[in-house]
């Protein structure tokens, strides 16, 4: 017989004395080890090895109605009753016991535990006698301790099939165990949660119970809740789950979008969509939201066309990608639809970040940057929720520009052993996305804009929703020079600077390597001033002094420190994977 077969009312009661013994009131007293069965008059008497040692001020009561084909004349081992194997159900009640009294008297701080039938047929009622005046204590919390809780549990809607099956069994005992008096006894009238202090004990209890007899999961769910509640309504600080911190937070009102307003943001305003908040909806998780607002959100890039040299090809690819669309609408339709994803290739440091920035400051989208780095490590996990959401916020904002750095980082080829579940879901969830990216029906523009350093790791299905592969090349020696000249803007170069010569001397430099080129040789006149000076020596020299003009000789010298990143070997990988894959 499983634990929710027993069909009859158990109860359970602990209690401090002197508070008066509700359901043996109406029997004689039982000495302390005592059972009694009711009906059959089995009685047996025991005692248990801890109880010899009898405390005056505790009494422990529990009131057990069930079949008597499931009684025996047994007890639970703890009270060395005869060695026969006890029934279930009456199993099910003395393991519930054992954990009771074997626990780490946390269970002592709850009074009562009840459990019913619901549809007991009325003949087969035991005597309602006793039991009945516990009643009034189910109404008002009883009041021996300070950490009280009642619990009520209802066992399955199990008819006997005779009464003689029902049998009650009163134990009563006196507790021999070190308990600590909670609190005094107050009348329930007077009765007053506990406002702070020790966390409920009808939490540990159960997780004991949980941990020691898998059997008694059934019931538990109900001890559990009522428990939970219980400990509430008595004043307990309440625990709290991810769950409810989920759903707290989504009654907080979120910033808007539209409502932060920076220094930088009156200088070039931020793109607005002009839609305020974002709006939840079932299943939006106010958490994932608020993070692709802090973190992935970028208000204002603040990157104009002419900050990025050079590159006039991928300039151009990316105008009619993503900003001629938003200039002629009616024109970008049906099969002339935006493009949906624009993949920039290309070695480290030639540009791609300022590239995306500046089809976002130039377009006025909303600009959404996500990274390896914002994915994996901090939102490990939810990774394919916060892509799901970025994409409806994408929308909710569009015009929107979402731009993956790295993407080698989070869209390498499927499949592989050391493929993490996390990375899988992820992968399959941006694809999901991608594809609703449908533009040709859909007013809202979104596109994706990616980078990489390493196309040919990149998995095929991601290179064919990228549909335009440009290459964003080292610059060539035109863009060297307009790179030179703005590196050097407001530094003070020597007549004989020649940009030119400069710039044939930094072939195969990336746009990133002439800018340290350009800051080393700025820096020159002060390195020789402060050369064998001291400290105080150093805060003497005024500003005229170090701020000398840069000669071809410093250039020189930077140029013999600062070697290029890019290897001939890797401009060549470059190269070949474009001519092979490359949609420009
Ligand atoms: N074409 C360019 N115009 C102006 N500045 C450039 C250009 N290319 C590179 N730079 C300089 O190099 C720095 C790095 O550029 P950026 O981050 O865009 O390179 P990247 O290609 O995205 O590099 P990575 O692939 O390593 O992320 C910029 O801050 C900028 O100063």
């Amino acid at each position: 017989m499983a634990c929710h077969e027993v069909t009859g009312p158990a109860r359970l009661h602990l209690g401090v004395a002197p508070r008066p013994v509700v359901s043996g009131a109406a029997r004689a007293p039982l000495a302390a080890g005592q059972l009694r069965v009711a009906r059959r008059r089995q009685v047996c008497q025991r005692r248990a090895p801890a109880m010899d040692e009898a405390q005056e001020n505790v009494r422990v009561e529990f009131e057990v109605t069930l079949p008597l084909s499931a009684l025996r004349p047994t007890c639970h081992s703890m009270w060395g009753c005869n060695p026969a194997p006890p029934a279930p159900a009456f199993q099910h009640v003395a393991r519930m016991m054992d954990s009771l009294l074997l626990d780490s008297m946390q269970p002592f701080t709850f009074t009562k535990i009840t459990t019913q039938q619901l549809n007991r047929p009325k003949n087969k009622q035991p005597k309602q006698s006793k039991p009945a005046p516990m009643k009034p204590q189910r109404q008002a919390p009883p009041p021996t301790t300070g950490c009280q809780s009642r619990h009520k549990t209802h066992s399955r809607r199990k008819k006997f099939k005779d009464s003689e099956d029902e049998a009650r069994i009163i134990y009563k005992t006196q507790d021999t165990f070190n308990i600590k008096r909670a609190e005094p006894v107050v009348e329930p009238a007077s009765y007053e949660p506990k406002k702070a202090g020790n966390p409920p004990s009808s939490d540990k209890w159960v997780a004991s119970l949980r941990k020691r007899d898998p059997e008694l999961q059934p019931s538990l769910p109900a001890i559990n809740n009522r428990s939970r509640s219980n400990s509430q309504t008595a004043g307990y600080p309440r625990v709290k789950s991810r769950s409810v911190d989920r759903i707290h937070s989504r009654m907080k009102p979120l910033k808007p979008l539209t409502k932060a307003v920076s220094k930088d943001d009156e200088l070039c305003p931020s793109p607005k969509s002009g839609k305020g908040a974002f709006p939840l909806g079932p299943g939006v998780e106010p958490h994932l939201v608020d993070t692709v607002e802090k973190d992935v959100l970028v208000r204002n890039p603040g990157v104009p066309w002419d900050r990025v040299a050079g590159l006039r090809a991928a300039k151009a690819t990316l105008q009619e990608a993503a900003i001629l669309p938003l200039i002629m609408p009616e024109y970008f339709r049906g099969i002339r639809r935006p493009w949906r994803g624009v993949l920039m290739v290309g070695p480290p440091g030639t540009g791609k970040t300022m590239l995306a920035k500046a089809v976002a400051t130039e377009c006025s989208t909303t600009f959404f940057n996500i990274s390896s780095a914002t994915l994996t490590s901090k939102y490990r996990g939810d990774s394919e929720k916060l892509i799901k959401i970025l994409f409806e916020m994408a929308r909710f904002h569009a015009p929107s520009t979402i731009f993956i750095d790295e993407l080698d980082s989070l869209c390498s080829s499927r499949g592989s052993d050391s493929e993490h579940e996390a990375s899988r879901r992820f992968k399959a969830e941006l694809l999901i996305q991608m594809d609703g990216l449908d533009s040709s029906t859909d007013e809202r523009v979104v596109m994706v804009l990616a980078a990489t350093n390493h196309p040919w790791d990149i998995d095929e299905a991601f290179r064919r929703r990228f549909e335009k592969r440009i290459y964003i090349p080292l610059p060539d020696a035109e863009s060297r020079v307009e790179l030179l000249e703005l590196c050097l803007q407001g530094v003070k170069l020597e007549p004989g600077v020649n940009l030119k010569s400069l710039s044939s001397q930094l072939e195969g430099y990336s746009g990133c390597d002439i800018g340290n080129v350009c800051r080393d040789a700025a820096m020159m006149s002060m390195r020789r001033m402060i050369t064998g000076k001291t400290s105080d020596e150093i805060r003497a020299i005024r500003k005229e002094e170090v701020d000398l003009p840069v000669t071809a000789d410093d250039f020189k010298e930077a140029i013999s420190r600062c070697k290029k990143s890019v290897s001939n070997n890797d401009k060549s990988r470059y190269e070949q994977w474009v001519s092979e894959f490359g949609a420009s």
